[in-house]
Order: structure tokens, then C-alpha cells, then sequence
């Protein structure tokens, strides 16, 4: 931070931009690391900087780095941590033919694709690191090694030999790739780390097309690849520069440096934002204690810059509503509509009122907001035929299940043909069919193209009235007008679990010990009899525009009115824990082993969780604690700080 500037108010950032194009123009460049918290404008940050280095605004040593870049037929990689992230940065920058946007497995493949030996080489690479691993393992091991660790090297030895005959790697960034040579999305940045840490031509080409390198969200940059970039700044010192922009506060998932700021190189600047241009007063004034809090069971460090909201934006409104978690969930789900009706009350936004309901909720775990968002047969039935097809990413894009064509795509769409009386929209219907291929195998022959015409009308106007009369209507009900005359391309799948009228297999013990194959008969089991009015939620919830989230997934997102749902007991796992945060629950053996060898803990990532959601809200925030101890947790709240007396409210 360049301690001479002594800016206040909103503008107490201005000088970043200029700081920032002083370190990548100079001669020679620095590498820097922007510290830049939530809502600080990181993206504004970014795009300026952009636009004065790449010519786009006038700038007297940005006009020359442009030249410079244009001459040598190089450009500035941006990357951005989701697709969404650099459509925004593209848009904004406009047209800007020195820059390149992606994300971080595009530039990964970029890198790497063609270079079929190379990713072969680095994939055994891995491999044999992984089998000196496993036997390394086994050999301390005071038994020494056991039959599942000989299987486990026979398996890393034989995948091995596979490697080892896959003549092309295939992959595409926005999609999982299947069959011989598939990559996977971890691969590919494993891969390309490999080679940018072990092929100098690789580390020649990266630097001679892309002198500069920016990453957005580099908290929740993958370290292997971050670490290879590092190093590549220190090879030919002065034709590379790397820009990391971040808040190790927000890192979410695991494969980020624990502590980022502890790697950055002693020699790189590092300019900080200390704006918060999104949330007001109070709501900054409570992520800020929520970092510096001395929390049993905390170890990661409490490095950051505390943040000043808006001038303008004083104010602001906060509770933390605590009930018990042993209430059934529809208790909850009433409470929790109280809690949005006193925040209707208190702070007098019609977001938070029962006609409005136009705040945004945010829970730990899908089945949290399933429940809410009054999906859950739907959602569960999904998770088992295909868990991570059945939950949204960051981009919203994910489809669901590609088995269940066409229940979330052209069944949905018919049925959004149907109007609010029950009468068919036929004129819609008809594109519907056109649009999803289900009229060009229509017989030619006049009299038996009538039939089949009259055999479709005949099935979508059952299906009209099974949609219209949705109290009670099951998925296979629906389904089977349209399912029977063949009327929608539909995935074989779908058909078989249509037609299948064995029982489902009973739910296993244990999760692991379910095959496959019983999983998903449970899953369509699940999905055929689930209300179908559920259908159309689920599918709004996986496109990320219902008002339901999960924690993870609103990276990078802001809302006017948030409310957080945190209830360990219903969603289960055991890697966050907001019972432990607020005091409801002791720590367990695990937690203390992992203080006592200084190692990341559940309150270390609950906390952080704790930050990125409460940092989403820009107006008001209501925290709902379902918590194990509801006296423990309270006592907690009371002594922490972060609320006032009267924020904290008791459900009964
Ligand atoms: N200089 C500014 N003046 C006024 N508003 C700003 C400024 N910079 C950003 N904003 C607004 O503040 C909000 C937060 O900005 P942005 O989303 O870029 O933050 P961010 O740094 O990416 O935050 P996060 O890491 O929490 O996602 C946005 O609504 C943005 O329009």
C-alpha cells in the first residue's frame, strides 16, 4: 500500500488504477498483488487499468505498453474464476484486440492442446508421483503395507500403461468430456502446471505471448498452476509480470493457497483497495469483526485491510434470529418466514414481505434450499441419478441430468404452453415441437401423416390438462401422454425407469456401499414420483435465478436483501460447522489436533463462508442460526461483538 497517499471518503481509492499501470509500464515491470476486498470494485479496478495499458484511454506510458504489446503481436491475459466473470470483463472492455479474457481452464488448454506427448509425459508424471506417494504411505505405516495398498499400486500402474497407448487427449472447458483420452477439468490444470513448471518452450511461449498476466478470485486459484506462473515471473525477470487480484477472506474452495498473501514474493507491490462501494455502514462494519475475531479454534491469520463503506451509504440493517435446530423443518420454514416478516418491519423494504419475498436466501446445502425453495423430491431424485449435473455452478448453465431429456427441457417448455385457464397455446406448442426435432419424422403419406398429427394433438392436450390440474399430478402422470406417443426425443434412459415397475432398492447404510446402478433406480424412483409442479422450480433454481442459493455458488454476486440459512444438523457434512463458530457446539478431537499443527480448521472455513455470504448483501442482512444449543450459541453471540443487544432475536 503507498503509505504517502492520504485520500478519504469514496475516493480514497482513486490512486489504484494509477498505482497499478505504474508497476506493469515500468521499466523494468513488477508484478503485484491486489488486495481487494468485498465490494471493492475489483472488476472496475481491472477494466480501467485495461483500457489505459491496451490505448483504449489516453495514457502516456499505457499508449507506449500498447504500442509495444501491438508491435510484437502480444496481449494481456485476463482470467477470471467463471465464464459469467469474463463475459462481464469482455463487455465492459468492449472491443479490445490487446486483451484476452477466460477462464482458467481455457488458458490451461490453450497451452496444452495438441501437445499429445507432452500431456501424456506429464499425466505418468503425476501418476508416478502419486504411486511413490501410495507406497510411501503404506510404508510407514506400522503394519507395513496391506492388500488395498497393493491393489491401489496395481490400479496407478495399469492406469499407467493405459496412459501410455492414448494416442490424443480431447477437452473442452465448458463441458465434461468422456471416452479414451477425456481430460478432466482437474487434469488439464495439472497438466499444463507440469509442463509450465518442466518445459522451458512452453515457458518461452507463455511469456512471449502474454507479458502480462492478470488473475480475478486468485484466492481460489488452483496452487499448482499459480505456483509455475510464479516461478516463471523469476525466469528472464522482466518479461513476465503477474497481477494477482484477490481477498483470501473469500476463498471458498480448497484448492487455493491457504494463505496467499504469505506467497506472494517479498519484491512484488502490493497496492490494496479499502473501499466497500456495495454494502452499507453497518453491514461493513460487521464483516470487518467478523475477520478480526478471536475465535477458538481459528488459525488462520488475520492479515486484510478493513474496509470503509460509501459515504452515502450509512445505515444499513442487521439481525441474527437463533431457534433450535431440533425443530422439524416446516417449523423452520415458518419461523423463518417471521424472521423475513420482522425484517419487513425493521427496516421497512418490501423485499423482505410475504407478497414481495424478493430477498435472496442463502443456504449451506442444496437439500437447505431444496427444502425452501420447495423442490426437494425433485432435487433428490437428480443428486442420485447424477449429483453434480443436478446442482447449479457459478454460471448458472448447468442442465441437469442428460438422462432426464426432455423432463427439464421441452416437457417444460410444452408445458409453459399451457395458459392459466388450461386451454392450449397451439401456435407455442407447434414451435415447441419444431424447436426439439419431434415433427421431421412425420409420415409423408397424407392419410398416415393425419393419424400421427391427430395422435400427438390427442397426447399434448392430456398433457394440458394433467399440467393445468397440478395439485397432486405426479412427474410419470404427466409425463406418460407424451412419453406413450413418442411425441419429445427422450433419453433411453428415462424410458427404461418409465417403464420399470420393480420397487426401488431400500436406501443403504452407507452411502459408499450403494452400487451404481441401485442408486439411480432409487433416483428415478424418486424423480417419476416426485409433484410435478416441483419440475419448474428445480429447473429456475439450477439456471441460479431462483430466489434460493447455496453459499458457495454467489461468488462474485450482490443482493439488496440477504438472508443466510445456517443449520449443520440438516445439511449434514462435517467440513463447515456454524455450531462450532457460534459457540452451540465444542470442538471436536479432529479441530484440535488441526490447531495444534497449525492447520486450516472447520472455523477457519466457516468463518470465511461466514464472510463471502454476509459480504453479499448490499441493505440488510438477516442471519437465521438453527443451532444445536440454543443457550450455548446465544452466550456466544452476546460476547462476540459483532451484535448489538437488540439485533439478536430469540426464536421461541
Ligand atoms: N468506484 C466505484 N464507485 C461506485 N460504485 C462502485 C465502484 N466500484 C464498484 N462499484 C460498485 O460496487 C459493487 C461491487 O463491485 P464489484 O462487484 O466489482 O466488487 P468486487 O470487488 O468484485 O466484489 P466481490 O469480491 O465481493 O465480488 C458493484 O455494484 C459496483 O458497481
Amino acid at each position: 500500500m503507498n503509505a504517502a497517499v492520504d485520500q478519504v471518503g469514496n475516493e480514497r481509492d482513486a490512486h489504484v488504477v494509477e498505482e497499478i499501470c505504474g508497476y506493469v509500464t515500468g521499466i523494468p515491470p513488477r508484478s503485484f498483488f491486489l488486495f481487494a476486498g468485498a465490494g471493492s470494485g475489483k472488476t472496475r479496478t481491472l477494466v480501467e487499468v485495461l483500457r489505459r495499458i491496451t490505448g483504449v484511454v489516453e495514457h502516456a506510458a499505457g499508449g507506449i505498453y500498447a504500442s509495444k504489446l501491438r508491435v510484437r503481436g502480444q496481449s494481456v491475459r485476463v482470467i477470471t474464476y467463471t465464464k459469467n466473470a469474463a463475459k462481464v470483463v469482455t463487455s465492459r472492455l468492449g472491443e479490445n484486440r490487446l486483451t484476452e479474457v477466460s477462464t482458467i481452464h481455457s488458458f490451461c488448454w490453450d497451452l496444452v492442446k495438441g501437445f499429445d506427448e507432452d500431456i501424456r509425459e506429464a499425466l505418468i508424471a503425476k501418476n508416478m508421483e502419486e504411486l511413490a506417494k501410495a507406497k510411501a504411505h503404506a510404508q510407514s505405516k506400522k503394519r507395513g503395507e496391506s492388500d488395498t495398498d497393493r491393489r491401489k499400486y496395481a490400479e496407478l500402474e495399469a492406469k499407467a500403461e493405459e496412459l501410455r497407448a492414448i494416442p490424443t487427449f480431447r477437452y473442452h472447458p465448458d463441458q465434461n468430456t468422456y471416452g479414451e483420452g477425456a481430460l478432466s477439468h482437474q487434469e488439464v490444470l495439472r497438466v499444463a502446471a507440469w509442463l509450465l513448471c518442466e518445459r522451458p518452450t512452453l515457458q518461452r511461449i507463455v511469456q512471449d505471448r502474454h507479458p502480462l498476466l492478470l488473475i480475478d478470485e486468485s484466492q481460489d486459484t488452483m496452487r499448482g498452476v499459480l505456483d509455475a506462473l510464479f516461478d516463471l515471473t523469476t525466469i528472464r525477470p522482466g518479461h513476465f509480470t503477474l497481477g494477482l487480484l484477490g481477498d483470501h477472506r473469500q476463498r471458498i474452495y480448497p484448492d487455493g493457497h491457504v494463505d496467499l498473501p504469505s506467497h506472494i514474493p517479498p519484491t512484488w507491490a502490493r497496492p490494496a483497495l479499502q473501499m466497500n462501494h456495495r454494502s452499507r455502514e453497518r453491514i461493513v462494519r460487521l464483516i470487518n469483526a467478523i475477520w478480526e475475531a478471536d475465535i477458538e479454534g481459528r488459525t488462520q491469520s488475520k492479515i486484510g485491510v478493513a474496509q470503509h463503506p460509501r459515504s452515502e451509504k450509512q445505515g444499513g440493517k442487521v439481525r441474527i434470529f437463533v431457534g433450535d435446530t431440533a425443530n422439524t423443518t416446516s417449523v423452520k420454514l415458518s419461523f423463518e418466514a417471521d424472521c423475513a416478516r420482522s425484517m419487513a418491519q425493521i427496516t421497512g423494504a418490501e423485499a423482505w414481505s410475504a407478497n414481495q419475498k424478493s430477498f435472496k436466501t442463502l443456504a449451506l446445502e442444496h437439500k437447505l434450499g431444496a427444502k425452501r425453495g420447495d423442490f426437494y423430491n425433485i432435487y433428490c431424485g437428480m443428486a442420485l441419478l447424477d449429483k453434480e449435473a443436478a446442482t447449479p455452478d457459478p454460471n448458472g448453465e448447468r442442465m441437469g441430468p442428460a438422462m432426464v431429456r426432455p423432463l427439464l427441457g421441452g416437457l417444460l417448455e410444452l408445458a409453459e404452453c399451457v395458459r392459466p385457464d388450461g386451454t392450449l397455446d397451439e401456435f407455442a406448442a407447434v414451435a415447441v415441437l419444431r424447436r426439439h426435432n419431434a415433427l421431421t419424422k412425420l409420415p409423408s403419406e397424407h392419410a398416415a401423416r393425419a393419424v400421427r398429427l391427430a395422435e400427438l394433438y390427442e397426447a399434448i392436450s392430456r398433457f394440458a390438462v394433467l399440467c393445468h390440474r397440478t395439485e397432486g399430478a405426479q412427474v410419470k402422470q404427466v409425463l406418460a401422454p407424451i412419453l406413450e406417443a413418442n411425441v419429445l426425443p427422450a433419453d433411453s434412459r428415462l424410458v427404461g425407469a418409465y417403464w420399470d415397475e420393480r420397487p426401488p432398492p431400500p436406501e443403504p447404510e452407507r452411502e459408499a456401499s450403494e452400487s451404481k446402478e441401485d442408486r439411480q433406480r432409487r433416483g428415478w424412483h424418486l424423480l417419476m414420483n416426485a409433484p410435478w409442479a416441483e419440475l419448474a422450480r428445480y429447473r429456475t433454481y439450477l439456471g441460479g435465478e431462483a430466489p434460493f442459493a447455496t453459499h458457495q455458488v454467489v461468488k462474485g454476486s450482490e443482493f439488496k436483501h440477504v438472508m443466510v440459512v445456517m443449520d449443520d444438523e440438516e445439511a449434514g457434512g462435517n467440513l463447515f460447522s456454524y455450531d462450532k463458530l457460534f459457540g452451540a457446539e465444542i470442538l471436536s478431537k479432529d479441530d484440535k489436533d488441526n490447531i495444534a499443527a497449525g492447520k486450516e480448521t472447520t472455523i477457519d472455513r466457516t468463518l470465511r463462508l461466514l464472510y463471502v455470504t454476509c459480504s453479499r448483501a448490499e441493505e440488510s442482512l438477516a442471519l437465521v442460526l438453527w443451532a444445536k444449543d440454543t443457550n450455548s450459541a446465544l452466550t456466544a453471540i452476546n460476547a462476540c461483538g459483532w451484535f448489538t443487544a437488540d439485533e439478536v432475536v430469540v426464536l421461541p
